[in-house]
Parts: structure tokens; sequence; C-alpha cells
């Protein structure tokens, strides 16, 4: 009943938004057009399309919101007028009343708030969609007392997330079947990916763990604090950790007051980015100013304090190689490698033809070079590259969509402190180390560092599985394994060849240098 009575609300909203007309834009059948416009007489509709689509979804209630937050950075997808719109949005949640929180708390630690805590503030310090921030103090296991942050999740957000989620996936079923326009904007992967997004959220040990790999990767880099998580303290639904004090990113003149060095900030920002992007492979993806601080503590002065970790990224050796080749192809403007790059991935339909990716990818970056480097952004031309790939049905992965987002972000956040920041010069100096690692002696030496056990463990089991084989394989595969056996013979010949002519080089030019010294010459 309730699902009934939600599902109604939603459509009141969405008509009372006029969204019904962006649904049937597309639509053929005439008379649920006439049908709609003979219901929808009398409202107003004068207000751009974005902005009513923002209106519609904050009536929607905070899961809503959160779904028009993520939409916003989906550009690939979403056309800029309404993207622009929907970054509007804000979490305007009322905080959840702390006796609420100390019962989670409660709850989740089988043990009274006293017992727990030695101080806890009731009012919190911040409240969002998903979650609320609470100040305390805890006794650690040395003993000590340390100020800690506690998040706690909102009371019954995973109902609450399943039933709206359900409506969603209601609603992406209509769209997909009423509108051609919609239909491209492939609305069931999208709230299925919303739906992943929101129940990773809502498991804070998942947080706490992608915290702490990032304080653990970041450590040498002494650009970036990230809280120390206190894992006596991590439930699912309650996360403790050390409490941080910094100056929001954004509030930059009393940075620049306190005398922060603001460029430089600039470029560390895309130092830490592509150092966790082309190093670990593993990334923080929620970037937006409201979770950078930086501290003025003057034993960290001026680093970077990052906070929340619902959203990290990671990419594999092939997402990280696709990257950086792509860039560097880019910047000498070999489209054809760009393309290239493309059809190797695996990512293209094998009738896919090169040079008309070659021309499609030309037309969307030789724009670029009419302007200076310092201005390329690029997180909008991966954006571009995705977009362009997309129309020659190239699958790109998730991860890295999430990685372009991230891009964009940073690129924002970076020219906004420094709207000289030259993003490519600061950025270059990965790409180059990254693809001289790849290639370089070091590359090798890991490689068999990491082979060289799996080997050594297959060695002395080669003469079973060769004996095993020749079992199995007896009857007409015996020229093969004639074929292996000679060609083994022979690799082992050389190798001989190879290790005795070399140590009886060594040894000659031992012997020699001896007869030298003894003076025999
Ligand atoms: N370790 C910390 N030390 C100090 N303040 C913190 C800490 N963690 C969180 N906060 C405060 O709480 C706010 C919200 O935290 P966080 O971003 O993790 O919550 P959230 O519910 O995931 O919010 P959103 O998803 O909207 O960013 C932060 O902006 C910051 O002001």
């Amino acid at each position: 009943m309730r699902r009934l009575f939600r599902s109604v609300f939603i459509l009141w909203v969405l008509f009372r938004y006029g969204l019904d007309e962006l649904v049937l834009s597309s639509q053929q059948a005439p008379w649920l057009k006439r049908t709609a416009r003979t219901i929808s007489w009398g409202r107003d509709l004068s207000a751009p399309r974005g902005q009513r689509i923002r209106l519609a979804l904050e009536s929607l209630g905070p899961i809503f919101v959160k779904f028009g937050q993520v939409m916003s950075t989906r550009r690939d997808l979403l056309p800029v007028d309404i993207s622009d719109e929907l970054a509007l949005l804000q979490d305007r949640v009322p905080p959840f009343p702390s006796e609420v929180a100390v019962a989670i708390i409660e709850k989740a630690f089988k043990r009274k708030l006293e017992d727990i805590f030695v101080s806890f503030e009731h009012q919190p310090v911040a409240s969002a969609s998903i979650a609320q921030v609470h100040f305390a103090v805890i006794k650690d296991r040395d003993g000590r007392l340390r100020d800690v942050a506690v998040k706690v999740l909102r009371p019954d957000m995973l109902s609450v997330i399943d039933k709206d989620l359900d409506l969603m996936r209601m609603m992406a079923n209509w769209v997909d079947r009423l509108s051609d326009d919609g239909k491209r904007l492939k609305p069931r992967e999208v709230v299925a990916e919303f739906d992943k997004y929101l129940h990773d959220e809502l498991d804070l040990v998942r947080e706490a763990s992608s915290a702490a790999q990032l304080r653990r990767n970041m450590a040498d880099l002494d650009l970036v604090l990230i809280p120390e998580m206190f894992w006596d303290y991590c439930m699912p639904t309650v996360m403790v950790m050390e409490r941080m004090r910094g100056v929001p990113i954004n509030q930059v003149e009393r940075l620049r007051a306190a005398g922060v060095d603001i460029p430089k900030l600039a470029r560390d920002g895309v130092t830490i980015f592509f150092t966790q992007v082309f190093r670990d492979g593993f990334f923080h993806a929620d970037m937006h100013p409201g979770n950078i601080q930086v501290s003025l503590d003057p034993a960290t002065f001026g680093r970077y304090i990052s906070l929340d970790f619902g959203i990290v990224g990671t990419l594999t050796e092939v997402d990280k190689e696709y990257l950086a080749q792509n860039f560097t192809a880019f910047f000498r403007r070999d489209y054809k490698r760009v393309a290239e790059l493309h059809i190797e991935s695996g990512w293209v339909p094998q009738t896919t033809r090169v040079d008309e990716l070659e021309s499609a990818i030309r037309s969307v970056c030789e724009p670029y070079f009419d302007r200076p480097l310092k201005e390329i952004s690029l997180g909008f031309l991966l954006m571009r590259l995705f977009q362009t790939s997309r129309r020659f049905q190239v699958e790109i992965q998730p991860q890295l969509v999430l990685l372009q987002k991230t891009l964009l972000n940073i690129e924002g956040l970076g020219r906004q402190l420094d709207p000289d920041l030259d993003l490519w010069n600061t950025a270059k100096p990965f790409l180059e180390k990254w693809m001289l690692d790849q290639v370089g002696p070091k590359k090798l030496f890991q490689q068999l560092r990491n082979e060289g056990p799996r080997y050594a463990k297959l060695l002395p089991e080669i003469p079973r599985l060769m004996v095993e084989f020749l079992q199995t394989h007896r009857r007409g595969r015996n020229d093969e394994v004639l074929a292996l056996l000679l060609e083994q013979k022979k690799t082992n010949r050389l190798l001989s060849t190879i290790v005795y002519g070399g140590v009886g080089f060594v040894l000659g030019l031992v012997v020699l240098q001896i007869m030298m010294r003894l003076r025999l010459f």
C-alpha cells in the first residue's frame, strides 16, 4: 500500500514539474501526448528543464537528491544545462536526534555510551543524507586520550534506500519504454550503478578499510593527512576515526591570510591525485570541496586533510596503461594510436573501422590544440573521448568513468586555487615515469620477483606433468611432444653455450689478470 502511495506521489511530483513532457517528447503515440497536454493545462512550466528536474528531485527526498548529485557528474550522459543544474543540489537534510545516534552506537557496541567514550558531543558537527558526524573522546589501547570523530549511519537507511531504489527501477523502466531520448540515457544501467554506489556507502567498515589503505599509501608523500581509524570502534553502522582540524579548502582567503602557499597547494592536489592513480591504482573518488581541508597546525602546515572515503576507485595495470598511452598519444597528436589503443583494449566490437574511429577522435581532440596546453582539461578531454567511443559501441569501464569524474573535480579545484595552474606540466612527469617503469629493467625485475615463487613451485612438477601429458596424449599427439622436446633441447643447448661461454670468458679474464700481476708477460 505504502509503495502505491509513494508511486502516486512520485507521479504527481513529475507531473507538477512538467517532467512528463520530457519523457514523452519522443513518444510516437499521439493520444498519450494529447492526454498529458490536456491534464497539464494551468501548470507553470516557464522554468528551464534543468531547474524543474532539480526541484522535483528535492521534493522527492534525500535519496533522490543523492541520485541527482551523482548524476550531475555524468556529463558523458546528460546535456550540460541539466548537469549544471543538478550540481546545485545540496543535502538539506535535518540532523536526526542525538538520542537516535546514541541508540545506534549502543546497539552496535552492545555497551552504554559512557562505557565507550570518555566524552561525547551530542550536537552533531555535520549531517548529510547518509550519515551524521559527532565529536567525542576515547581512551586508546595505550590509555591515551584521543579526540575522535564518530560517523553514525542514519537510522533504517537500508530499508529506506531499498524502497526508493525499487521505485527508481520502476521509473527507469518507464523512461526506457516511453522515450527514445530517455533510452539513450541507459536508465536501467544508471539506476543499477547507483544501487551499488549507495550500498557501498552503507557499510562503514568498508569505508574505514579504504581510508586505512589510502593512509598507508600516502604516508611517504608528506602532502596529505588521512585520519587514523580506531578499529576497535568500527562497525558497519558506526565508524570512529581521528578527529582532524583544518580549514575547508574553499575558504581560500582565510588560507592565504594564514600564509598558505596557494599555487603550491594547487600543484600538490594534482600530485596527490596522480600518485594515487598512476602509482597506487587506488584513488579517493569523492573529491568535492566539503571533503577537503587544509591543516594550519605548525607540524603539518599547508598539508591537505582528506575526509569521507565512501567512494574510492581502483585501477588495474591495463587501465593505467590505457590512460598513460592515451594521454601521451594525444599530446603527440597521434590519433591513429589513440584509436588503436581503444581497439587493443578489447572494448570495441571487432567490426569497428580504425580509420573511422581515428577521424572521430581527431575531430574531438584537434580543437584543443588551439589553446595553450595549460588550459587543457584532461577530465573534459577524457569525457569527450568516452562520448565519442560510445558512438562506436566502445564499452568504457566504470572505474575509468569514475576516474574521469574525479579528474574533473581535481582540475576544478586546482584552477579555483590557481587559475594559472599548468595541469599538463604537473601531470606529465607522472605519465613519463609510469611509461618508463613499464618498459625498464625495474619492471622486468619486479615481474621476475612476482612470478618467481610460482615458477619455483612449478619447476619440480615439470617431469610429472610431462609424464601425465605423454600418458593422456599417447596416441596421435606424439609429434607435438617430440617437437616440444626438440625445441627444449635446442633452448638448453643455447643456454649452456651462453652460460659456459660466459663463465669461460670471465675465467679467462681472471687468469689474464693474475698472469699480468705476476708479470708473466
Ligand atoms: N575525521 C574527521 N575529523 C573532523 N571532522 C570530520 C571528520 N570526518 C568528518 N568530519 C566532518 O563531518 C562532515 C561530514 O563527513 P563525511 O563527508 O564523511 O560525511 P558524509 O555523510 O559522507 O557526507 P557527504 O557524503 O555529503 O560528503 C565533514 O565535512 C567534516 O566537516
